[in-house]
């Protein structure tokens, strides 16, 4: 899991008005409008007092009258109007962050996203982006908007009565200090509320990516207690959050009961003894009755921040992780097509400081056009081989250099944009099948991609179905065969014209007539292009140019088939397990196949 919440960056309330600025003007107006409705309120008991006084002294009593019911209808439109200004903002401040959350997200670097659970970053998109709604906007205006109101409260208040004000000061401060006593533990539940919210997205993402999996196994209950599990503990850690907010709700209707009685006691007692106008206490208790909106705002506004900030923090945790420098400034579509040298200079990898090392002093030089073939046992660190050319990780020590300069100092998205990558599983995203096939060149020539489509043999299969290169391919495309999808990530890699392909066992799902024309291509394609390919089934390999041999991280030999076969005991092994040394078992890979253009 990544760590939970900010610990290096900003004050969570700077990066909450951060996400707030570039929306300020709406969100003032908003507040504006709302204080102005709240000014309004406020001149009401002023104007009741003139009123009563007026019914009262048999003065006219049309003007305050008037002026009574004016207010009133400006307080509430000014007061909406306000509020629907504020709501607008408040979906803009959400956008705002969910963009610039996705656009981190998505150039967070591998290394930092194996170690993430995607359910947990799914849920700082969605989830954390929602609580900064309310926090980035109502509560900062219900802050701000209830200290005014208050403020002018007390003024108006102390125009009328300097005891019954000292009464109502004492109740205030009170319940500031039980606020305030509250705050961190409204805090921190927050946090581990939103912090078990993850943990859920997680459990239920890692149960429905293999949904499969589970539903094969007869895990279902299983799954469904671990996302109980973890249901519950957001439910516990919400209550809690809940108890706290509710606690601090209960307080500040305690204390404006408590303000208004005893104003009420102490009012009514100097009215008795004539210190104090019966219009002035009424006025006064007017005013503690309007008070309680103001005193509920600011007290709700708080402790709804807290809530807020704490998703701020996770939020922010984000933007501390590694991320990729994607520069955008990709060169011509031309230039990319130039074949590449690869070279690893003594390359190690180690994923952790400590951990075991996974790649150990490989020396490798491949020339550009050929087919280089990877073989070697399971967890030989073939893939990882192909993972450092893509810099999905860097060396440890040593360096790979494309076409002599060393990786790291090529512009990230040049040097992917060079690069034609079939993953090992062939992942294939819900969508069209032109959307996973153009994912990588959007605006690849109509007559290249049907030339493509052709050459990995998906021409056949656009025929029967439905809307052909517009179908539906379902999540994970689900509605194709392991080899269909196979052979579309190969057409993908090869519709970008890549100078290097790289490919992770991109025959493991097919069947020989798709092998052996994948071999055709792969041959046809090495003559113009560097490929690097990983191969557990030699019969895919054993025309390669160069074959490397690969155990637990090193390099023990290099060579063609028949030399390895000669020389390299493990290759032998290898070879001899899968009949391959034995005569007329090999599948031919044509060298020079005349059918086939160079891509
Ligand atoms: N992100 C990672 N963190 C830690 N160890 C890893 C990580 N990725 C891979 N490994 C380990 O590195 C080793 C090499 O993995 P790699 O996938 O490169 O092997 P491989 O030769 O391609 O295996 P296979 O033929 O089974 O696909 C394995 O022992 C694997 O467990």
């Amino acid at each position: 899991m990544l760590p939970i919440t900010s610990v290096t960056g900003r004050a969570p309330l700077a990066s909450l008005l951060g996400y707030v600025r570039p929306h300020a003007g709406g969100l003032l107006g908003g507040a504006v409008l709302m204080f102005l409705g709240g000014l309004a309120n406020l001149a009401q008991p002023m104007v009741v007092k003139s009123l009563i006084d007026a019914l009262t002294g048999g003065t006219p009593y049309r003007e305050p009258m008037l002026l009574l019911v004016s207010l009133l209808m400006l307080s509430v439109i000014v007061g909406v109007w306000g509020m629907y200004l504020v709501e607008l903002t408040a979906e803009s401040v959400v956008l705002t962050a969910r963009r610039r959350l996705v656009a981190r997200l998505l150039r967070l670097r591998v290394a930092v996203v194996d170690g993430a659970e995607p359910g947990d970053l799914l849920s700082r998109a969605t989830g954390d982006t929602t609580q900064l709604r309310a926090a980035a906007t109502s509560n900062v205006v219900d802050l701000v908007a209830g200290i005014l109101q208050i403020a002018g409260a007390v003024v108006l208040m102390a125009r009328l009565d300097a005891v019954l004000l000292a009464v109502v000061l004492i109740v205030l401060l009170l319940l500031a200090a039980v606020t305030l006593a509250l705050v961190p533990r409204i805090r921190t539940a927050g946090e581990q509320a939103q912090e078990a919210v993850g943990g859920m997205g997680a459990v239920l993402e890692r149960a429905l990516g293999a949904f499969r999996t589970v539903k094969a196994n007869g895990a279902e209950e299983r799954q469904a207690a671990a996302v109980h599990a973890a249901a519950r503990q957001a439910w516990r850690r919400g209550r809690q959050a809940a108890r706290w907010v509710s606690l601090a709700g209960i307080a500040t209707g305690l204390a404006v009961q408590v303000a208004f009685i005893v104003v009420l006691g102490v009012g009514g007692a100097r009215v008795a003894a004539g210190g104090l106008a019966v219009s002035s206490l009424v006025a006064f208790l007017l005013y503690l009755f309007y008070l309680g909106g103001p005193v509920t705002q600011l007290v709700g506004g708080f402790t709804g921040l807290q809530a807020g900030l704490a998703a701020v923090r996770r939020i922010d945790g984000i933007a501390e992780l590694a991320a990729e420098d994607l520069d955008r400034s990709v060169d011509a579509p031309a230039d990319r097509a130039a074949p590449v040298t690869v070279t690893f200079r003594d390359v190690s990898l180690r994923h952790r400081p400590g951990g075991p090392a996974i790649l150990e002093h490989v020396d490798l030089r491949l020339p550009a056009t050929g087919l280089t073939a990877i073989v070697g046992p399971s967890g030989a660190g073939k893939t990882t081989l192909l993972a450092l050319i893509e810099r999905f990780y860097d060396p440890t020590t040593g360096q790979v250099e494309i076409d002599g300069r060393d990786v790291r100092e090529w512009p990230l998205a040049n040097l992917r944009a060079r690069i034609g990558y079939v993953e090992q599983d062939a992942p294939v995203l819900s969508g069209t099948l032109r959307d996973n096939v153009t994912m990588g060149s959007a605006h690849a020539a109509e007559p290249w991609l049907a030339e493509v489509l052709e050459r990995t043999r998906l021409v056949p299969l656009l025929r029967r179905l439905p809307d052909g290169l517009d179908t539906l391919v379902g999540h994970r495309g689900a509605t194709l065969s392991g080899g269909e999808r196979q052979r579309i990530a190969i057409a993908r890699a090869l519709l970008r014209r890549p100078g290097l392909l790289l490919l992770d066992e991109p025959t493991s799902q097919l069947d020989a007539m798709n092998e052996r024309a994948l071999g055709e291509i792969v041959a046809a394609v090495s003559r113009t292009t560097t490929v690097l390919m990983v191969a557990h089934r030699l019969s895919t390999v054993t025309r390669a140019d160069r074959i490397v041999v690969l155990d637990a991280g090193r390099v023990r030999a290099v060579g063609t088939h028949a030399d390895l076969v000669d020389g390299c005991e493990l290759y032998r092994g290898l070879a001899a397990t899968q009949l391959l040394t034995g005569a007329g078992t090999q599948v031919q890979v044509p060298r020079q196949s005349s059918d086939i253009a160079a891509i």
